[in-house]
């Protein structure tokens, strides 16, 4: 779905073929990911869930050019991703920001970089502050900071510099679960004035539904994609929503598949979640001869 403010044309189509990554591990080469395939269309807001360990952020370094994919085709607006570039803004779940640097200056920092002069430097981030609702601390060096702002500064930060698209990987992650949802709001609503693509990287079902557009839900290792689900709910995105049915339902739907994938990477280990048929406390011989 695209963003339907009619705020000029939304930008950025990440395009993911036939993905595979493989890393050396212990001498040998194994497959992280493998034969992924995703889209993120223009101004389309994309999640991807899926067990500890199975490839998002691997998938997520791909696009920001930090990793090369062992095979397969990653493009950014029809262009091979080849190294990272100023089209693609990333936020980490670390702030990432420079502590010798004013809030506004961290923000300037890659506009300076670009060449570009001070006013038009300061106007940008200025007005990018604004709409993170940051503009009365610009003089604050990031000590002074919540954690909630701090990572409000690094969204600005990745956004100042014009992205087509901007890659997230689980940003909200550090963050206590109320200061998590605000943040959530004012992210969506940033989104929708901005029109730009964005990947979002979670562990979190509820985060993933309210967010986006679509959710690609990831296998356990090597990742593939298990399923793509469309969320059809409405924008704006309001806190109300999450009561709604539609929003329950993909909630139960996503949490039963990740948690076959989550037992998958525990090597079918747990099946049941450990409590099943499957899994018996031993009698206290077996115990001790453990012991
Ligand atoms: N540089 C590397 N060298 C070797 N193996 C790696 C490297 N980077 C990642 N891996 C392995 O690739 C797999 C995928 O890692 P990745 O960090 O992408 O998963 P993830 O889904 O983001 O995990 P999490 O949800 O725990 O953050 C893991 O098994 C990891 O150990």
């Amino acid at each position: 779905m695209m963003a339907s403010d009619g705020k000029g044309p939304a930008r950025g189509h990440i395009d993911l073929r036939d993905i595979r990554v493989s890393f050396m591990q212990n001498g040998a080469a194994l497959d992280a990911v493998s034969g992924v395939t995703l889209d993120v269309e223009p101004g389309e807001f994309v999640s991807v869930v899926g067990p500890s360990g199975c490839g998002k952020s691997t998938l997520l370094n791909i696009v920001a050019g930090f990793l090369k994919p062992s095979a397969g085709k990653a493009m950014v607006d029809g262009k091979p991703i080849d190294g990272p570039g100023s089209e693609r803004g990333v936020v980490f779940q670390q702030y990432s920001l420079f502590p010798w640097l004013k809030v506004r200056e961290n923000v300037e920092f890659g506009l300076r970089m670009q060449g570009m002069g001070r006013a038009e430097r300061e106007s940008k981030a200025r007005t990018l502050l604004g709409l993170a609702g940051l503009l009365s601390f610009e003089n604050h060096y990031p000590d002074q900071l919540s954690g909630g702002m701090k990572q409000r500064v690094g969204i600005v930060r990745a956004l100042a510099t014009g992205p087509q698209v901007l890659l997230m990987d689980e940003p909200f992650g550090a963050l206590d679960a109320q200061t998590r949802v605000v943040m959530q709001e004012i992210l969506t609503n940033m989104w929708q004035q901005l029109r730009l693509s964005v990947l979002f990287i979670t562990h979190d079902i509820e985060e993933s539904i309210f967010l986006s557009d679509k959710v690609y839900v990831m296998t356990a290792r090597p990742g593939r994609i298990k399923a793509e689900i469309p969320i059809p709910l409405p924008r704006p995105r309001t806190p109300e929503m999450t009561a709604s049915p539609t929003f329950m339902a993909l909630h139960r739907q996503l949490k039963a598949l990740i948690r076959e994938e989550s037992l998958a990477a525990m090597g079918g280990e747990l099946r049941d979640g450990g409590l099943g048929q499957d899994w018996h406390l031993g009698s206290q011989d077996d115990v001790r001869a453990v012991l």
